[in-house]
């Protein structure tokens, strides 16, 4: 079902994962290509997460196989993702209340300066760094020092998308990304997912919400009961048809 003739940046070829009897993954192929957003549509239970979650290292498939940038992954765990620079932004909006939105976008990856083992924070590098990769995003956010508690939901959404996007990441997964988000917090999280893809960053974007994807998206695959049913050019399809492809009322 390879839609362009580019290399893809992910290829899944017929990944097949089940948890006990419940078969999570039937022989799932789809390409995402570069410097596009490809959304992932579905119903409850269709398998979407599971996908995603063997794309981003937190499952194994149990057959098939996973190409990143042409080269079959096997990924141990997310931090194996993460150095290939495939990043997450998690619907949990994963941030530190507590800390600062500087301190939230280096949490585990601090910056340090010092001499061999002796190391110290680079408080005043990654402050500028928080700096610049809030600008280059023209994320709207009060300043890198604020403390996350005091933002609105969309600031801290645009927080977690900066963090993903901002570690030279090749692909940016996002799980549902504004369902805690009002109408106007949503549209300003849009214009940033059509951004991140302007500035060249792939966006593999799961939501439940058609007028998003058919609003974001470039290429959206269906997945219906653990299997891949369809992949349409977002520019040819219709709401209408993907919501029939999703409920199974017509087939590809
Ligand atoms: N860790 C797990 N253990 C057992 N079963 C699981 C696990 N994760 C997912 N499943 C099952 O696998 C199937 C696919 O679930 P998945 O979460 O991938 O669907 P989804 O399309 O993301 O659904 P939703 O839109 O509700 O998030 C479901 O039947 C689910 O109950």
């Amino acid at each position: 079902m390879t839609t362009t003739t580019t290399q893809p940046i992910v290829d899944v070829q017929d990944v097949s994962l089940s948890f006990g009897n419940v078969k999570a993954l039937q022989n799932v192929s789809l390409t995402l290509a570069p410097g596009e957003i490809t959304a992932i549509v579905g119903d409850n239970g269709a398998g979407k997460s599971t996908l995603v979650r063997c794309i981003s290292g937190i499952h194994r498939a149990q057959s098939g196989s996973i190409r990143f940038d042409g080269e079959e992954t096997h990924f141990r765990n997310p931090e194996d993702a993460r150095e290939k620079g495939i990043e997450t932004v998690h619907q949990n909006l994963a941030l530190v209340d507590d800390l600062t939105v500087w301190q939230n976008l280096f949490l585990n990856r601090e910056l340090t300066r010092g001499l061999g083992p002796i190391r110290f924070l680079d408080r005043k590098a990654m402050r500028q760094e928080a700096e610049r990769m809030v600008s280059t995003l023209a994320v709207n956010v009060p300043a890198v020092k604020s403390k996350v508690r005091r933002l609105s939901g969309g600031q801290r959404q645009a927080v977690s998308i900066c963090r993903a996007a901002g570690f030279s990441s090749r692909l940016v997964i996002m799980d549902e990304p504004t369902a805690a988000l009002g109408v106007q917090e949503t549209a300003k999280v849009e214009q940033l997912i059509l951004r991140l893809r302007d500035d060249g960053h792939p966006v593999l974007l799961i939501s439940h919400n058609f007028s998003q994807v058919m609003r974001l998206s470039d290429q959206v695959w269906v997945m219906r009961a653990g299997r891949c049913v369809a992949g349409r050019r977002t520019s040819e399809t219709t709401g209408d048809e993907i919501v029939a492809l999703i409920t199974g009322s017509r087939e590809q």
